[in-house]
């Protein structure tokens, strides 16, 4: 039976249960649960704090988890990433109030907050800068306003916490996270069946089926607008010197490309959901 770990709360908990629902698996009645056996798919949940999952992945007691790239790096777990999911997100980033800093270097000498201090540790102590570091449990964002720090550093997103509390990002990016499936070992039995679930997934939330007809003549021109993942599949339409064809296209341009080709002549556009793919 295959021992997943998934977020029970934060960013990235609702969207890692929301995947697993759509990858078949069975969701949480109760939402306060911990653990859940799915006897049907072989696998069985245990529902831990985003922080841990990489701790209890990376010291083999559980043999896959959803975590963010972040935390991952952030633990020091002998984990390391399968795949990436698609959601969460963010870049990891030094703020301070306006002007007080340009460049990393401005941080010698200075008190840095952070949840994160094995993740800013290592990018300090890499670039040779030393800083103190604060750690904060969350909300990092106050405690150059309260005094407990000069810097921040913290996961951005929208960038909308950092403005509200009247900081200014500078210096490199520390990190481009996004959540992550990762394990130690990915030849755990169950492992791959997981991770082609997961990214049929993903396929049909960034995908969708388009049908169109088109007079065959023009049928060279029209594929090459949409050329599908592998090669679209045409059938001849009956009695007619028209083709059917079917092909996989990113959602984002679907109306794009429908335009494109009924200028070309395409007619009986039709575009549909994927419910689910392996690929
Ligand atoms: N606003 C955000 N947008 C995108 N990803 C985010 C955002 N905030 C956090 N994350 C990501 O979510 C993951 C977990 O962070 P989260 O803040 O949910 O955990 P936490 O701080 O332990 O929980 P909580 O904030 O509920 O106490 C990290 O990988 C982080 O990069
Ligand atoms: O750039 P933004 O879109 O504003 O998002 C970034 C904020 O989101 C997270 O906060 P969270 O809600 O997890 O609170 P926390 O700081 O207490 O963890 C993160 O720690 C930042 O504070
Ligand atoms: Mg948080």
């Amino acid at each position: 039976m295959l021992r997943i770990a998934v977020p029970n709360k934060g960013s990235l908990s609702e969207t890692a249960s929301e995947m697993l629902r759509e990858a078949g698996y069975a969701g949480r009645r109760d939402p306060k649960a911990l653990h859940l056996l799915d006897e049907r798919n072989g696998v069985e949940f245990f529902f831990l704090r985003p922080r841990d999952i990489a701790t209890y992945v990376g010291s083999g007691a559980l043999d896959v988890g959803i975590t963010g790239r972040d935390l991952l790096l952030d633990s020091g777990s002998a984990a390391h990433e399968v795949d990436a999911l698609g959601f969460a997100d963010s870049t990891f980033r030094f703020a301070g109030t306006p002007g007080r800093f340009s460049t990393l270097q401005d941080l010698d000498g200075v008190r840095v907050a952070t949840s994160y201090p094995g993740l800013v540790g290592d990018f300090l102590a890499k670039h040779g800068v030393t800083a103190t570091l604060v750690k904060l449990d969350g909300a990092v964002e106050s405690a150059v306003r309260l005094g407990v720090a000069d810097a921040v550093a913290d996961v951005v997103s929208t960038g909308s916490t950092l403005r509200a509390a009247g900081l200014e990002i500078f210096g490199p990016v520390i990190l481009e996270s996004t959540a992550l499936l990762i394990t130690t070992d990915e030849t755990i039995p169950g492992i791959d069946v997981l991770r082609r679930r997961l990214q049929g997934v993903l396929v049909a939330r960034g995908y969708v089926m388009l049908d169109y007809d088109i007079p065959t003549a023009l049928l060279e021109q029209a594929t090459a607008v949409a050329s599908g993942i592998e090669s679209p599949t045409v059938s001849p339409l009956h009695g007619r010197d028209w083709s059917a064809v079917r092909v996989m296209i990113p959602r984002e341009d679907a109306n794009l490309i429908m335009d494109a080709l009924y200028d070309l002549g395409a007619r009986a556009i039709l575009v549909s959901p994927i419910h689910a793919a392996r690929l």
